[in-house]
């Protein structure tokens, strides 16, 4: 395991909603695991003023991580760790704000032995960013002359390849890249990273791995929730850019990339960027028209209550195009993916929360077997990636007695079954990555660029054109017109629905 030196974390945007959810539980998890260094602070930045007292109560004593955690009689250690939690208000004039922060940051390096290693979290709006970064640069704490610098930076990482351009250009004047964490949560996920291993570390898998044997790829990510309170941001985002540039970009490249030469950072973001930079970017209006879908749920009850439509969500507007749901079929320009169709959608208010990849094998060449309740497309991997996560392979058994009757089986793993091996939250683990210095789980800057160039076109065209935007009931699987992306050969994999088929895959509400 790699060492984690002594250091302190400040964070911007100490007062928010991902600070309080997010970062402080997951730091409070790694205390708790013992993969914290001996000296080790937390600096919270932001204007909201708050004593360290105050802030203190309000991420860790005061919040729901607290409750859950003293049924675990853990009410002690947490009241103890709060003692490393400090905070520093902010005022509105930004550069003069810089001066007492880089004090009082000496002071507690002094106080408490952090080396003057500083890791710099972004969790503010990304238009801070820019502004954060060059006051850090103007005060000398970006320079790595006495410990080092480090930054991670929240997502959205820009709103266009242009925009995230320019931010990438805007943090290179003073950071260095390899200073930058951009964090992709999705990155930080057990099984997502599992993708890597399935793929590399067994033979099985490897020589199937192509155009002769897959049929088609398809991911879907579903969410039951709404947009809650985020109305402000999501209206200018939708699902392409909340989920689709980020997170499920950087599973297809996982799914899609070459073996790297090693397990090395440098060498898996390499080869995820040429994954990213064959995917066939769409141009041609009756290609974007017919392989890319929106639309937004409409009111609906769900579970015997009555849930809102997008547009009358808060902060959202009531003639709002935006989409909360985005399906595409698109392909992979190379050698190993030529013509095998990628089908991946991702939604908000769908009937149940679920993350996964569906590897579809092509029919046997010749079938032999006439009596046949198992589908000729049933060979399937199916990589769960939240909840229950796991593998499951799909395949065909002989029914016992006379004749040739084949059924579906499946062969299936389950994390939860490892019982002595705790599954890190992703922010846990991407943070103890920074801390450690291990860039493998953040998106390079090429990387990103990559992502939004295959993006852009879509929200252009979305954009520009008068392309539908379809309804779909709340709590339902998306728009009917969806089903026709996947040309009637087959059907979209609505995990809840198949319950019957899928053993050991449980339902979420
Ligand atoms: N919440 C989530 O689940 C997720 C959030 N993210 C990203 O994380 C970031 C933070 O999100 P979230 O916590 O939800 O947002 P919030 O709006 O809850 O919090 C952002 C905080 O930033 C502070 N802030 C604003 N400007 C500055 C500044 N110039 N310097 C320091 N602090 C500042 C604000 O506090 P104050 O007014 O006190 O300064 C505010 O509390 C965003 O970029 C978001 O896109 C990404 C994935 C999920
Ligand atoms: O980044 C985001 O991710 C969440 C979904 O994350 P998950 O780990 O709960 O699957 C999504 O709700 C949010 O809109 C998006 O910004």
């Amino acid at each position: 395991m790699n060492k984690t030196e002594n250091q302190m974390l400040v964070i911007f945007g100490a007062s928010g909603d991902l600070t309080a959810r997010k970062l402080v539980p997951a730091i409070v998890s790694l205390a708790q695991d013992g993969y914290l260094p001996e000296n080790f602070v937390v600096l919270g930045a932001s204007r909201t003023p708050y004593s360290d007292g105050e802030f203190r109560k309000k991420v860790v004593l005061e919040s729901k991580y607290l409750d859950e955690k003293m049924e675990n009689g853990q009410e002690k250690f947490l009241a103890e760790f709060s003692d490393k939690l400090f905070y520093h208000e902010l005022s509105d004039d930004q550069s003069s704000d810089y001066a007492p922060l880089k004090k009082r940051m000496e002071s507690l390096n002094s106080d408490y032995g952090t080396d003057a290693n500083y890791m710099f979290y972004l969790s503010t709006p990304p238009s801070a960013y820019g502004p954060i970064s060059k006051n850090l640069y103007n005060q000398g704490l970006t320079e790595e002359d006495q410990g080092w610098r480090r930054l991670i930076v929240e997502k959205p990482f820009g709103y266009s390849l242009k925009s995230a351009k320019e931010l990438n250009e805007k943090l290179h004047r003073y950071f260095k890249e390899s200073q930058i964490f951009r964090i992709d949560h999705y990155l930080g996920k057990e099984t997502v990273q599992n993708l890597l291993v399935t793929r590399f570390a067994n033979s099985i898998f490897e020589p199937l791995w192509n155009r002769h044997y897959i049929h088609h790829v398809e991911i879907t990510s579903a969410e039951s929730g709404g947009i809650g309170k985020r109305g402000k941001y999501y209206d200018k985002s939708g699902a392409l850019r909340d989920m689709f540039q980020s997170h499920l970009l950087q599973i297809v490249a996982l799914i899609i990339m070459e073996p790297p030469l090693s397990a090395d950072a440098e060498e898996i973001r390499n080869e995820k960027l040429k994954a990213l930079k064959s995917l066939r970017i769409m141009t041609d209006p009756e290609v974007l028209r017919r392989d890319t879908i929106r639309a937004q749920y409409i009111s609906a009850t769900v579970d015997g209550k009555e849930v809102k439509g997008y547009r009358q969500e808060e902060n959202v507007d009531p003639e709002s195009k935006t989409e909360t749901y985005a399906a595409l079929k698109f392909y992979v320009d190379n050698w190993r993916w030529a013509d095998v169709p990628f089908y991946v959608r991702t939604a908000k208010r769908m009937p149940t929360k679920v993350t996964e990849a569906v590897i579809h094998f092509k029919t046997p060449h010749h079938q032999i077997f006439k009596d046949s309740s198992m589908h000729s497309k049933d060979n399937k991997l199916i990589i769960r990636i939240q909840p229950d996560e796991g593998i499951l392979i799909k395949f065909g058994v002989k029914v016992p007695g006379q004749g040739f009757k084949v059924e579906r089986a499946n062969l299936d793993f389950y994390y939860s079954s490892l019982t002595d091996s705790h599954v890190m939250e992703a922010y846990e683990r991407l943070l103890l990555d920074a801390m450690q210095g291990d860039a493998t789980l953040y998106a390079r800057a090429d990387e990103v660029e990559a992502a939004w160039a295959f993006v852009d076109p879509i929200l252009k065209y979305w954009k520009d054109s008068n392309q539908n935007v379809y309804g779909y009931s709340a709590g339902a699987w998306g728009p009917k017109n969806a089903d026709e992306l996947l040309e009637g050969h087959h059907t979209w994999r609505n995990p809840g629905e198949q319950l019957a088929d899928d053993p050991g895959f449980c339902v979420i509400s």
